[in-house]
């Protein structure tokens, strides 16, 4: 029996949604197990990317939350109402929820998880904060081991993405962010992205689950970028700088022996911000997004990729499905399985039978970089170069460095090619009369 989704919402994120589900090859095995039973959308003339029978869309989404035979009601219409409502409804009804309304959960969060919880019910949000970056669940799973102190993130694309066209070409916020809107990364309303609003949402989320307790939006300080110029870029380059949209949630108390939640002071904060040319941030551009994690013992760990888009945001959003049907079919397998074996969480456990085929190193398609010895005869670079044509290795260069103990040095670079070939290649140049040696040999990303 498998898991019966109803999707509310079929924009960019419930299509990219869809797409993982309908074509579940090559994923976990547990994706051909979920059903997309019920699609709610505002209108039914709109076309689509994605073609679905028309049975099973409808605009009644309060019939979706309340259907007895779904079991996770995935909401990806954002917005707060009738988000919210709808997200109350199906937890009363005894749906597990998955989202990705970062807006409604940093706002309505207190209520959300409290019916939840009520409810029995779980409520999951990957999605919410840094799209298709695996963040949420760390602080969950993962790193909650740690007494964190620091999260620091670029956790909204539309401004890093301003702010890196600004430090590159040196243009004015107004014509990027004209241009951001065009390539459809800001929104028509771009207001949320520009004035820190949206990262404010998701610094609010991270901040609670790193640090265990509830955050109050308006208690978020929040600067957007409206006011960085080219000038201000300019001057911080010239200083070692980048300036980025930072988020930032801080916990101070970490020097008493043992610090409480209820003693702990935050600081919640979202501001454009010098970052130093070597901090791992810097090099974070365009959509991208990466928040650093800081405890103790871990250190610093750090996330990277992309915040936003249809597949990443929805690989985010059927992982928490997975998490849930996981839970599921052990609930349900707890209760049916008559052979007395215990059924695994199917994400936890491992249930490989076969072994994979491995392709050998010969196979490999890559670039080499290798460094000759040669006694300085004329005609050498050439033999080589004809060696590795003859074995259908293309060269990208060919340059004798110098000389090293009267010997010529020759370093060679190629284009990608079979390794099989390449090291025929080197069998052969190795007994040339006129190489002295093979010094070194590496691959090139
Ligand atoms: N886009 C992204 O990259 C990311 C988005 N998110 C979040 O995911 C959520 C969805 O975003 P996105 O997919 O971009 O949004 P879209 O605007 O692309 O899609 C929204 C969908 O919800 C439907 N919808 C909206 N309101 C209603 C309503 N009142 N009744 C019925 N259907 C409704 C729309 O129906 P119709 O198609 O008929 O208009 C549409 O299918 C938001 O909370 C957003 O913040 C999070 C991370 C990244
Ligand atoms: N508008 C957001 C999209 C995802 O949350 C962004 O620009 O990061
Ligand atoms: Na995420």
């Amino acid at each position: 029996m498998g898991f019966k989704i109803g999707l509310l919402g079929l924009g960019t994120v419930g299509t990219g949604t869809v797409q993982i589900l309908l074509n579940p090859s090559q994923r976990h095995p547990l994706v051909q197990e979920l059903e997309l039973y019920r699609v709610g959308v505002r209108s039914l003339e709109k076309s689509r990317a994605i073609d679905l029978p028309p049975s099973i869309i409808t605009t009644d989404l309060d019939a979706i939350v309340t259907d007895p035979d779904i079991d996770i009601v995935v909401e990806v219409m954002g917005g707060l109402e009738p988000a919210r409502l709808l997200i109350l409804k199906a937890i009363a009804h005894g749906k597990h929820v998955v989202t990705a309304n970062k807006a409604a959960i940093a706002r309505y969060g207190a209520e959300i998880f409290t019916a939840a919880e009520k409810a029995g019910v779980y409520v999951l949000l990957e999605a919410a904060v840094g799209g298709g970056i695996p963040v949420i669940e760390p602080l969950k799973q993962s790193l909650c081991a740690n007494r964190l102190h620091t999260v620091t993130g670029i956790i909204n694309g539309t401004t890093n993405y301003i702010l890196t066209r600004m430090q590159t070409e040196g243009g004015d916020f107004a014509s990027i962010l004209a241009d951001a809107q065009r390539l459809g990364y800001a929104e028509a309303d771009p207001t949320a992205d520009v004035d820190g609003l949206d990262a404010a949402d998701k610094i609010a989320i991270l901040a609670s689950l790193a640090f265990g307790g509830r955050i109050k939006l308006p208690d978020v300080h929040c600067e957007g970028i409206r006011q960085v110029s080219a000038a201000d870029i300019a001057y911080a380059e010239k200083l070692g700088f980048v300036i980025k949209l930072l988020a930032v949630a801080k916990r101070e108390d970490l020097t008493t022996e043992t610090p409480t939640t209820e003693t702990a002071t935050l600081q919640v904060r979202v501001h454009p911000t010098l970052v130093h040319t070597s901090h791992p941030l810097a090099s974070v551009n365009g959509v991208y997004n990466a928040i650093v994690i800081e405890g103790e013992p871990i250190g610093q760990v750090m996330f990277f990729g992309p915040g936003a888009g249809a597949g990443p945001t929805a690989s985010a959003v059927v992982a928490d499905i997975l998490n849930i049907a996981a839970i599921l079919k052990v609930e349900r397998g707890a209760a049916t399985r008559s052979n007395g074996q215990p059924l695994l969480d199917p994400l936890l456990a491992c249930s490989h039978q076969d072994y994979c085929t491995i392709a050998p190193m010969s196979d490999l398609v890559t670039r080499f970089y290798v460094r000759f010895l040669t006694r300085d005869f004329p005609g050498v670079i050439g033999k080589l170069g004809t060696c590795f044509g003859n074995h259908n290795v293309s060269l990208e260069s060919i340059v004798q460095t110098g000389l090293r103990d009267d010997l010529a040095e020759i370093v060679v670079v190629t284009h990608h090619v079979r390794e099989g070939n390449f090291r025929t290649a080197l069998d052969e140049i190795r007994v040339m009369e006129a190489v002295s040696s093979i010094a070194s040999t590496l691959r090139v990303l």
